[in-house]
């Protein structure tokens, strides 16, 4: 039946907030305002965040479980809607809950996957109406990886992650682990020792659909030489499949043929070690459940 928005008695609408990969990034130059410039492709994984959202009538903001370590008004989540308000002169509120499986500071993407999830959420139950690309324009305020989460597609990326264009990876099986450290993205594009000149790709025509062979991550030599146990654990996993950080780590993708494969090998890691058995997927799964709840709600 359909449903009108927001309500007094809206529910809570569920949302996936999905991880990235950097199957590859290469760091071709530096902009004048520090940020550097990138060559890379994004592919999202089944691995995501659970984002609960009910609008209200109200103008208030409510994250109703808050994250450990990160203070409510800091949270990306609070920021995306605050900022969607500020923009568009919604009158009305959210109370949000989050269900956090994505290691934070592990280079999946989470914070921005969290506040592109919240953006285009909120557009459709506060029926803003701005196109993905003005939400990607607005994201962009909140993170360099939020662009990629507002379009949902695979994608090669340049600029500083905002230039996109459709690509199709293999959608492979990942085995997903978090070394037992975080390291700050600021931190790592700031060091002196970092890669920054690496050649621009000289076309679009990738051969490599697991963009393994021939290309490679300007941050992760720099992570080794920092964090010995990012050294090790790559050295392990090496040895059974191929594997690279992802982002400015800590966490390192390895590439399976099969599901079992990735499983056998995640049973030989420590207990203590976050991991995760995972898929490469295309399309970001939180676009279908947006365009089933557009074709439920009235205009
Ligand atoms: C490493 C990637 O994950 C690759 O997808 C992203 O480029 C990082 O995206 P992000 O975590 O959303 O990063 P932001 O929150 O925008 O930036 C964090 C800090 O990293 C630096 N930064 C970030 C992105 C970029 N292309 N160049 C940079 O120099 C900036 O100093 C910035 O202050
Ligand atoms: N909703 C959120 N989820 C995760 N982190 C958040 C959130 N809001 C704010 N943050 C802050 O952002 C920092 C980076 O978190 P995030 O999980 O996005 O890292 P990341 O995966 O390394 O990101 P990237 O790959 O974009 O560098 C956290 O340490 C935290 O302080």
């Amino acid at each position: 039946m359909p449903v009108s928005l927001p309500a007094t008695d809206s529910p809570f609408y569920p949302f996936p907030s999905p991880a990235k990969l950097n199957l590859f990034l290469h760091i071709v130059g530096r902009r004048t305002d520090g940020y550097h410039e990138l060559e890379t492709v994004f592919q999202f994984l089944t691995l995501a965040d659970n984002i609960a959202i009910k609008p209200t009538t109200t103008s208030t903001i409510t994250l109703l479980t808050p994250i450990d370590g990160v203070p409510n008004d800091d949270n990306l989540i609070v920021k995306a809607a605050k900022l969607l308000q500020a923009e568009t002169q919604s009158p009305y509120g959210a109370e949000i809950k989050i269900n956090k499986l994505l290691p934070m500071g592990g280079g999946l993407g989470g914070g921005s996957s969290n506040a592109a999830t919240v953006l285009l959420a909120l557009n459709v139950l506060w029926q803003c109406k701005l196109s993905y690309q003005q939400l990607a324009e607005l994201g962009l305020q909140l993170g360099a990886d939020v662009p990629i989460f507002i379009h949902g597609f695979a994608a090669f990326a340049q600029g500083i992650g905002e230039k996109l264009s459709p690509v199709y990876p293999d959608e492979s099986i990942y085995l997903i682990t978090k070394p037992q450290c975080s390291i700050s993205t600021q931190q790592v594009f700031t060091a002196k020792a970092l890669t920054r000149n690496t050649r621009k790709l000289d076309n679009n025509a990738f051969d490599d659909k697991t963009y393994i062979n021939g290309y490679h991550n300007d941050c992760q030599n720099l992570v080794i030489n920092h964090y010995p146990e990012v050294a090790k654990l790559l050295a392990w996993l090496i040895e059974y499949a191929p594997s690279r950080m992802t982002g400015t780590g800590a966490c390192i993708f390895s590439r399976f043929d099969s599901e079992e494969e990735a499983k056998r090998v995640q049973k030989l890691l420590p207990n203590t070690m976050t991991s995760f058995v995972t898929k490469g997927i295309n399309t970001s799964p939180l676009h279908s459940v947006l365009q089933q709840l557009e074709s439920e709600i009235c205009t």
